[in-house]
């Protein structure tokens, strides 16, 4: 049975889960807990995107004993003070933290942001992990969205900006920081998995963890029934993209709003071409 298969049949228990509580099926058919089954779907999900560094997994989250308060997750529509304070409460995350940890959305759809056009990208490569902080800074606006809570006018058709990955970038704890890693792989591929690795574990006990990360499909192989000994694959590590940062077709540096005081935003050419145009990606 090939990987895929095995995600597929989890995807399935998953949406079961769903409809008929979560407890006996992930104690029963996944065998894992709730929070575990969410980070290895992270570091699965994350580790297949090309430009993606792999994820660290850490297995033995306990079951949730109770319903998360209200407010505690930062919300698109809120000031950049607001989430930069929850990021700090939850975990001493810096500003600079926060900008790491969103290269993550270079790979994201939105579904709820605008219900009636689910799968609408964050930026123009959402299958590609990207340093595509530039767009975020254009302030060329014509999509005809922007109409929703927490969502402003993107720079590019067919994407879903939201107002705090505007916002964000423009702020002067944080500006930098986003524009740092514009064309600079190596950077994300470095301080992304180093913060991801630290969020993962918020308030969990580490020492009772167990660093899975080079056997996650194992656990995967265990919930359909196969032996825990199998030799199983590592996680797919796909190739890098290839060639430097540029800015989509239609845009450029004059729309670019130099948001960092020290240091310039960098040259990198334009695709050519007609203005691009992002496609939605497929329903989950
Ligand atoms: C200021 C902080 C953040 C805000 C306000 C925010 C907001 C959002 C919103 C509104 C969506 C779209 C949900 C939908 O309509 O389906 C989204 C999607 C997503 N975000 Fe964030 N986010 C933040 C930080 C992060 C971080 C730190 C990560 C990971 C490291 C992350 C990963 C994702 C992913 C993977 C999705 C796609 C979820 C899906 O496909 O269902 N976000 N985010
Ligand atoms: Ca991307």
């Amino acid at each position: 049975m090939a990987v895929w298969d095995i995600l597929l049949h989890t995807a399935e228990s998953y949406s079961l889960a769903r409809r008929t509580g979560y407890t006996t099926i992930y104690q029963k058919v996944l065998a894992i807990t709730p929070g575990d089954f969410i980070q290895f779907a992270v570091a699965m999900g994350f580790s297949n995107c090309p430009g993606a560094p792999q994820l660290q997994f850490m297995l033995g989250r306990p079951m949730p004993v109770a319903a998360s308060l209200d407010g505690l997750i930062p919300e698109p529509f809120d000031a950049v003070d607001s989430s930069i304070e929850r990021f700090a409460d939850a975990g001493n995350f810096t500003p600079s933290h926060i900008i790491w940890l969103l290269n993550a959305h270079s790979v994201v759809a939105a579904d709820e942001v605008d219900s009636t056009i689910p799968g609408t990208p964050f930026d123009s490569t959402p299958f590609i992990l990207t340093v595509s902080s530039s767009l975020r800074l254009s302030s060329a606006a014509h999509c005809s969205q922007g109409e929703n809570q927490g969502e402003v006018e993107s720079p590019i058709m067919g994407e879903l900006h939201l107002q705090s990955d505007s916002e964000l970038p423009r702020d002067n704890r944080t500006a930098c920081e986003w524009q740092s890693f514009v064309n600079n792989l190596e950077r994300m591929q470095t301080l992304f998995p180093a913060a991801m690795a630290t969020m993962a574990v918020i308030g969990q006990d580490t020492s009772q963890m167990v660093d899975c990360s080079d056997v996650v499909h194992i656990l995967l192989l265990r919930a359909l029934g196969f032996e825990p000994n199998v030799i199983c694959p590592q996680i797919p590590i796909t190739p890098p993209p290839q060639g430097t940062a540029h800015f989509p077709a239609g845009l450029g540096i004059a729309d670019v709003e130099q948001a960092c005081s020290t240091a310039m935003f960098p040259t990198l050419p334009t695709d050519p071409g007609p203005a691009t145009y992002v496609a939605p990606v497929p329903p989950a």
